[in-house]
């Protein structure tokens, strides 16, 4: 789990709108291959939404090629209505971007059959490709999207009863008028959050500091649905200082340490590129003296020079002529590595370790005799002629 401890609210959005958009601009999303986006509504996102609008406005991310799956929607209040979750993703965020609505996809609250709304929403889900990034906040009672207290953690995409305490904290949309709110939800399950290629919760403010700490400190519980983060492989928690008020102090030091060694490396945690970029992009590894601007995705070239050159690879297969100046020169990825998606990552030309092959030290020495076993078995021990020390040889 990667964790974030940002001084304040704005700063926690900046940092969660940048790797957003960083995250885009690596996938190279097409019209055949979209960037897949989760979404969430609730005050948490709205510094993020804002800050995306602005960062599409100055022109350095395009929604053109992006599809999005909302988490959750109320039912029973008419979609128009100025708190329905429709409502809000379009007042914040999507009318001020180059979005289709066709790639908008959020629950329908008011569908003629909820239960096979789900359905459909997870076959939508399963035929965009399953989602590349899940953003969430949190309930401060720990719930994501709606996973209310007790929901399944191996839960999906179903109609959900609101717990008391959730109910009472949205009243503030509905006039604090507990009778305004809608007790019903639609909500994506827990187990279709764990199944987003990644996953990035936010957290702000003191009253979500007890959830904070229950997921981050504690163990996988369905008590505090989000806790189920921990099961997932690339999760992250971006959080303001005022978020972490239940945390221990070390717990906090660590993750801040562990940050800033990050960045005197030169590096952000990275994704694997598998995950980082999409389909028909071929990231691969040449040789060169120039470095692009750092970024998250793109470390600086320090220490991590050989994580970025070693573009997703999760089984490298290596190379029959290494090359000795490999390490010693800056490497970046470009597009001359025989990688592809959907097949076994490939080549990187220049690897210096040897191939795997198994090995016997035995065979090395040349000695027949030496290739027999030499260890007597505990049958053959019996028969040998015990030694004045009581060894048998
Ligand atoms: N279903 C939403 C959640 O997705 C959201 O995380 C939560 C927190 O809202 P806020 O960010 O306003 O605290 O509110 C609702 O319960």
């Amino acid at each position: 789990m990667r964790f974030f401890i940002k001084e304040d609210a704005a700063a926690a959005s900046a940092h969660v709108a940048n790797y957003i958009v960083d995250r885009i601009n690596h996938f190279g999303p097409t019209p055949a291959h979209p960037f897949v986006l989760g979404l969430p509504t609730g005050s948490t996102p709205l510094g993020v939404y804002k800050a995306l609008v602005e960062k599409y406005k100055a022109g350095e991310v395009s929604f053109e090629n992006v599809v999005t799956f909302n988490m959750d929607e109320y039912i029973g209040i008419p979609r128009d209505h100025p708190e329905s979750y429709h409502s809000f993703m379009w007042k914040h965020f999507f009318s001020h971007v180059n979005i289709h609505p066709s790639n908008v996809n959020i629950l329908n609250g008011n569908a003629p059959n909820l239960e096979s709304e789900c359905v459909q929403y997870e076959e939508k889900i399963k035929s965009a490709g399953g989602i590349d990034l899940f953003l969430a906040g949190m309930g401060e009672d720990g719930h994501i999207a709606f996973n209310e207290p007790g929901s399944s953690l191996a839960s999906r995409t179903r109609v959900k009863t609101l717990a008391y305490g959730t109910i009472l904290a949205n009243s503030r949309f509905f006039d604090n008028d507990l009778d305004k709110v809608p007790k019903m939800a639609l909500t994506v399950g827990v187990q279709t959050v764990l199944e987003a290629r990644e996953v990035v919760v936010m957290a702000l403010g003191a009253r979500k500091a007890l959830a904070l700490q229950r997921c981050v400190e504690q163990g996988v519980n369905h008590m505090w649905t989000l806790s189920a983060l921990q099961l997932h492989p690339h999760s992250m928690i971006v959080c303001d200082e005022d978020a972490t008020l239940e945390l221990q102090v070390k717990t906090v030091k660590y993750f801040k340490d562990i940050e800033q060694v990050a960045r005197s490396q030169g590096f952000e945690q990275i994704l694997p590129s598998k995950i980082r970029t999409g389909p028909t992009k071929v990231p691969t590894t040449v040789v060169t003296d120039d470095f692009p601007a750092a970024t998250i995705h793109s470390p600086q070239p320090t220490t991590s020079r050989l994580l970025r050159a070693t573009p997703a690879s999760e089984y490298p297969l290596r190379s029959r002529s290494p090359s000795p100046d490999c390490v010693s020169r800056h490497l970046r990825t470009s597009s001359d590595t025989e990688q592809t998606l959907g097949t076994e990552y490939s080549v990187i030309s220049r690897s210096t370790t040897p191939d795997f092959m198994p090995d016997r030290m035995a065979s090395r020495i040349g000695d027949p005799a030496l290739l027999r076993r030499t260890t007597p078995n505990p049958e053959s021990q019996l028969q040998l002629p015990i030694m004045r020390t009581g060894v048998r040889v």
